[in-house]
């Protein structure tokens, strides 16, 4: 059974006050047309509709499809705001109910990541990328659209519980349990647990007697003890030092030899160019690149260096010439393949 794909490419550019217009197609040389000092008017979707490209692929080697997911986060307005606005909010709430706010933090997002893939996924801060970590483990349910798993993603985040009183071993130990490893199961991965988070000195000492860094460390080992089909890391790996990156890369090899794939979310370039064999940016909400990590990482700093120096423009052109790049996916299932939901 297979999964069609769509790539739908067309995009229409204007930019210039001439209100010059060209049709440009994804993944062509045309691109180049489109120097950075060039000023983008608009970028917008083609209004014609082309026939998509459908590519094939065997759903037995697909591990998430995230299909058009949007999500908007809906809180409670601070009762500050509340109060200052009182007197309009009361009359306002009693057309809109409102003292809620709308915070939306990913667009329609689609793509299909395949097993045996490690993706790196970067963007700035609040740019969304935790938000799809969330959405990936079934943590919270897309507004709109819908993310689809092969097998339940597990989180490893910097957050995971460690009781500091006990020792390195006994957290070892109980981790595993609480991950639902057997008692045999947890026998038979302790050494490589140890051996992965390299604090053999340190294992019997109290966990309040540990750094940061190398709680970070013990966290790690624990959580790729349960050979995940799909890992997520959130950041995890930035305390490392150059010894404990090696080993992680390959332990992580090894998960994704076993038909897994990892996701690993880090503002840490230089890990994610040494772990990942693609690349995700996120940005305001919205999938900006996907693929070679070395290109994908250049647009970034690009992007990024522009706007710390307030050069709000020129990380605009950036933005925008890197979204033109992205061939947009649309995913269509035939009946009987889809993947469950996340969640
Ligand atoms: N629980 C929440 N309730 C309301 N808004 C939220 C919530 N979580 C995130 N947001 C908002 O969603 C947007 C994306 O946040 P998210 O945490 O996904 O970004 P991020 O890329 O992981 O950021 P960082 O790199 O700083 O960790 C931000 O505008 C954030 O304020």
């Amino acid at each position: 059974m297979s999964v069609p794909v769509r790539n739908y490419t067309p995009r229409r550019v204007n930019w210039g006050s001439s209100g010059e217009s060209e049709v440009l197609t994804a993944h062509t040389g045309e691109l180049d047309l489109l120097q950075q000092d060039q000023l983008f008017e608009e970028i917008a979707w083609a209004d014609e509709a082309r026939e998509p490209e459908v590519e094939r692929l065997d759903a037995s080697q697909i591990a998430v499809a995230v299909d058009q997911a949007s999500m908007i986060y809906k809180i409670r307005s601070s009762s500050e705001y509340r109060n200052s606005q009182r007197r309009i909010s009361r009359q306002l709430g009693r057309i809109t109910g409102s003292g809620w706010a709308h915070v939306p933090a990913l667009q329609d997002l689609s793509f299909v990541v395949r097993q045996g893939e490690s993706v790196g996924v970067i963007g700035t801060n609040g740019s969304g990328k935790s938000t799809l970590m969330k959405l990936l483990t079934g943590k919270i349910r897309p507004t709109t659209g819908e993310v689809y798993a092969t097998s339940t993603p597990v989180m490893l985040g910097v957050n995971a519980a460690l009781v500091k009183q006990l020792s390195g071993r006994e957290n070892i130990k109980l981790g595993c349990l609480a991950m639902g490893l057997s008692p045999a199961q947890v026998a038979e991965k302790y050494e490589m647990v140890v051996e992965l988070s390299g604090l053999e000195a340190s294992l019997n000492l109290p966990l309040k007697s540990y750094s940061s860094g190398m709680a970070s460390r013990l966290q790690f080992a624990i959580a790729t003890a349960v050979d995940p089909d799909i890992l997520i890391i959130d950041e995890a790996l930035n305390t490392g030092d150059a010894q404990f990156r090696a080993r992680t890369k390959r332990r992580l090899d090894e998960v994704r030899q076993q038909a897994g794939c990892v996701f690993l979310v880090s503002h840490s370039l230089g890990t994610i160019k040494q772990m990942c064999s693609r690349v995700m940016w996120i940005e305001q909400g919205r999938l900006l690149a996907d693929g070679d990590p070395e290109w994908v990482i250049q647009q970034y700093q690009e992007y990024t260096e522009h706007k710390s120096n307030d050069r709000l423009r020129s990380a605009q052109i950036v933005y925008d010439r890197t979204l033109l790049q992205l061939g947009p996916v649309r995913i269509d299932f035939d009946g009987g393949t889809r993947p469950k939901r996340a969640g």
